[in-house]
């Protein structure tokens, strides 16, 4: 089994499967990723500020200004604030990052987060700096499960769901990685192809010329189409559903298909996207829609159970036809 495209929840679906069939991330795990949640809040802060000045926004207030120059200023080639240790969160630095996140512009520069690279879980960590910031703070698993980290290298897991093993292999979705993937495609029982929803009026990170859902499309219907992959069943996760409805209160599809013309409604809109992925598959593959928000372990633990039957099935259809 398998999964695919950038940043859209393959890694998280990776982690709730440890969460819910694993060891669950003790206690021990997640203090080893502290740095990794001090760097996304980081990266956050200094994109936002950099942001303002692309978009021409003003800072609210006159110190903000200072803060944010001390914090993006280079010191023998490394921004200051990267000199700190990287498992730790200086005071001064805290300060800094605290204050200007409630300033009037960074907000602004948040709104518009869709005209630039922005991880989502930005908000999350920024609005829980206080906490992290604090000297005995350890990650927690909903934590863990909004750090954004890049796969760059193929990771496999093993779990036992009711008594099946699974091999999942966790593919990077970059453009440039993908090449690498094909070779890891061969002979799984399914693939787990990610799709987020919610980029349907966002740039790629790789190649800001390209529309998030857009490049999904094309390259669910080139793996669709691959010759490797024509004995094998996909599962759709039409994934960041929350951040989707979220978006779809100020803005409409319109901007992905201009030949949309149905009401922009989350039902309406999710169909819309899931049909539109339907239509670039052979007549013949079958493929296995969900909506799904990776980062909530309540919903993905009904979803992977959905998940199981349907290995279960494909399992038992190849057994009948040998
Ligand atoms: N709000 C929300 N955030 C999500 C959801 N799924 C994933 N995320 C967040 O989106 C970011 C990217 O998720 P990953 O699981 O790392 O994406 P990926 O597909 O593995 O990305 P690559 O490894 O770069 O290919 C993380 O910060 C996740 O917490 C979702 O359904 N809702
Ligand atoms: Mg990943």
């Amino acid at each position: 089994m398998s999964s695919c495209s950038a940043g859209s929840g393959k890694s998280t679906f990776s982690k709730q499967l440890r969460v819910l069939y694993g060891d669950g991330f003790p206690e021990a795990e997640r203090v080893k990723l502290r740095p990794n949640v001090y760097s996304n809040v980081r990266v956050a802060i200094k994109r936002l500020v950099r942001a303002m000045e692309k978009l021409g926004i003003q800072f609210e207030k006159e110190e903000s200004k200072d803060l944010s120059e001390n914090l993006v200023s280079v010191e023998n080639g490394q921004h200051c604030y990267e000199l700190c240790a990287d498992d730790k969160l200086s005071l001064e630095e805290t300060v800094a990052i605290r204050a200007l996140w409630q300033d009037k512009g960074v907000q602004d520069a948040w709104e518009q987060r869709h005209l630039y690279h922005l991880a989502e879980s930005a908000k999350y960590f920024l609005d829980n700096i206080d906490q992290i910031s604090t000297e005995t703070y350890i990650p927690s698993v909903q934590d863990i499960l909004y750090i954004r980290l890049p796969t760059t290298a193929i990771e496999e897991h093993e779990f036992s769901v009711n008594g099946l093993t699974y091999r999942v292999i966790d593919v990077a979705g970059q453009k440039s990685q993908r090449k690498k993937w094909i070779h890891f495609f061969e002979g799984v029982t399914a693939v787990l192809f990610f799709t987020a929803l919610s980029g349907f009026n966002e740039l790629m990170d790789d190649d800001d010329k390209v529309n998030c859902l857009h490049d999904s499309l094309d390259l669910f219907r080139d793996l669709a189409y691959n010759k490797w992959l024509e004995q094998t069943d996909f599962i759709l996760f039409l994934n960041k559903h929350d951040l989707f409805v979220e978006k779809l209160k100020t803005t409409s599809i319109k901007s992905c298909f201009p030949h949309y013309d149905g009401p922009n409604t989350p039902e309406d809109c999710t169909d819309f996207i899931q049909g539109e992925f339907l239509k670039r598959k052979p007549v013949k593959k079958t493929v296995y829609p969900h909506i799904t928000c990776a980062t909530d372990t309540n919903l993905m633990k009904t979803i992977i159970s959905d998940v199981h039957n349907i290995i279960v099935d494909i399992n038992l259809r190849r057994v009948a036809l040998l």
